[in-house]
């Protein structure tokens, strides 16, 4: 049996093409993803969250949409707890994954969004929904779990940006209780 055409060859240079946040630097952006061009940027701000089962709590929030030049927007969020004097207290929620325009035969992009994301507590959603303008409103189509995860069922969240910021809403079904408020925040840009 031959051995496989990798096996010797030589080793491969760094990953060669360029995602990211800012819109003066990289690839162009796909025509598709002009609708969502406000939301490409690094962001940061703070929210305060809650839901029936927990105390309310604040928070502060990083979250990065870049772009690599094809029709997807790459979606990160790292967020932390703040005490009262807005210190760090911990990390808290995480999230990645992708926002997909839906698109027209001649690749012009819908007004529906499809997105996909992961957080490290197990669980996964998918969401559809639709751009209108620069809001964004989505809703889980199917949340998938560990069997270690909390149980989350169902999920539903604003985008809009607003005098230049980012703000959102986020509404969970979880651990019995029917969709209700989890978070909500406002993020200001601080890259792209
Ligand atoms: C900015 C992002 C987020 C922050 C700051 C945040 C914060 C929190 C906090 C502080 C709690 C209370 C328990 C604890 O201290 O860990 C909590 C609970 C929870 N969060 Fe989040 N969260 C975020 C995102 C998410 C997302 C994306 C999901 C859904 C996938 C989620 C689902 C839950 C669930 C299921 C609980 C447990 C509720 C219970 O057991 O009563 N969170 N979150």
């Amino acid at each position: 049996m031959q051995p496989p055409p990798w096996l010797n060859a030589p080793p491969v240079d760094p990953y060669p093409y360029e995602e990211t946040y800012d819109l003066r630097k990289g690839p162009d952006l796909h025509p598709a993803l002009l609708g969502l061009l406000p939301y490409v940027g690094l962001w940061r701000g703070r929210g305060r969250g809650g839901f029936p089962t927990i105390e309310d709590f604040d928070y502060a929030q990083e979250i990065r949409i870049s772009h690599d030049g094809r029709p997807f927007l790459h979606y990160e969020s790292r967020s932390w707890l703040l005490d009262e004097q807005s210190q760090p207290i911990r990390p808290a929620g995480r999230e990645v994954g992708w926002w997909r325009p839906v698109l027209n035969d001649d690749g012009s992009a819908t007004d529906e969004l499809e997105v996909m994301l992961a957080v490290p507590t197990g669980i996964m959603e998918l969401h559809l929904g639709k751009v209108t303008g620069t809001r964004v409103e989505i809703v889980t189509d199917a949340v998938l779990r560990t069997s270690t995860a909390k149980e989350v069922t169902a999920g539903h969240r604003l985008y809009g940006i607003v005098e230049g910021a980012l703000l959102y809403a986020q509404d969970m079904a979880a651990v019995g209780h029917p969709l209700s408020p989890h978070l909500s925040a406002r993020l200001i840009r601080v890259g792209g």
